[in-house]
């Protein structure tokens, strides 16, 4: 396994917006390295979403590279990208994205579906995960019969279903009040820890970020370090 398992080298990101340029990221240089957990801290606008879709394989830099466990993504055709996306990403979103006409367990046995799996297997896998995230008495039911808090475990669930090297979660406990916030990020973080991922998470909530092992930023389009 290579030491750092995403690496953002030199990426650049403008939108055009009528006459004008926005320049998000300007040659930002990143690396999460194996089992640790950052805070990316920065206000709205900065470009928190841009970064993670870009780390996350989701949308392509104007310049630069991301590199996936030693795997140079710049130039790669889209179908490998997917590929290395599905195998080695997990991605939460601040809003849960649940298919809505499935169950907690289905949901979050689809990408091993997706995957190859055997439906047994993903099954039991699914069933265990959502345990683990205190919430197995409800895998039998839909999205909409589950509170904020329990939507997002199924989503942390899912996120990690395939077993990735890299979770990317970006406001995981933006959309809940501050006490199910707590208990979710307490989820995520013992789920997180468990299984060795790496984790970069944007968060506005500064109690939440001064848990993980760094917090960064982002200033003139760089990432830099918060102080401890
Ligand atoms: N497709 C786009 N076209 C033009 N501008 C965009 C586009 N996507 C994002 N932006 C702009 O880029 C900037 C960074 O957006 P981004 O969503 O990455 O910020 P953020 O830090 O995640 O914000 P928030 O905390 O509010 O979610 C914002 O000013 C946004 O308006």
């Amino acid at each position: 396994m290579a030491d750092s398992v995403l690496e953002l080298k030199a990426v650049d990101r403008r939108y055009v917006q009528g006459p004008k340029e926005l320049v998000i990221l300007n040659g930002a240089d990143f690396a999460l390295r194996s089992g640790e957990m950052v805070a990316l801290v920065a206000p709205s606008g900065a470009g928190k979403s841009t970064l993670l879709h870009i780390a996350g394989l989701l949308e392509y830099p104007d310049g630069g590279d991301v590199v996936v466990n030693g795997t140079s993504c710049a130039g790669l055709p889209d179908e490998q990208r997917t590929a290395i996306r599905r195998s080695e990403i997990g991605f939460v979103y601040q809003f849960h994205h649940l298919l809505p006409e499935f169950s907690a367990l289905e949901n979050v046995m689809m990408p091993q579906l997706i995957a190859g799996l055997p439906p047994a297997e993903a099954k039991e896998r699914a069933a265990q995960l959502l345990a683990y995230m205190k919430i197995g008495q409800r895998a039998a039911h839909r999205p909409a019969e589950l509170s904020g808090g329990e939507q997002q475990r199924v989503a942390i669930a899912r996120a990690v279903a395939n077993a990735p090297l890299v979770l990317l979660a970006d406001e995981p406990t933006g959309n809940l009040d501050p006490k199910t916030a707590g208990y979710v990020f307490e989820a995520l973080e013992a789920l997180v820890r468990q299984s060795g991922l790496a984790a970069l998470i944007a968060t506005h909530n500064e109690e939440l970020a001064a848990r993980m092992d760094r917090r960064v930023t982002l200033a003139e389009g760089k990432v830099v370090p918060l102080p401890e």
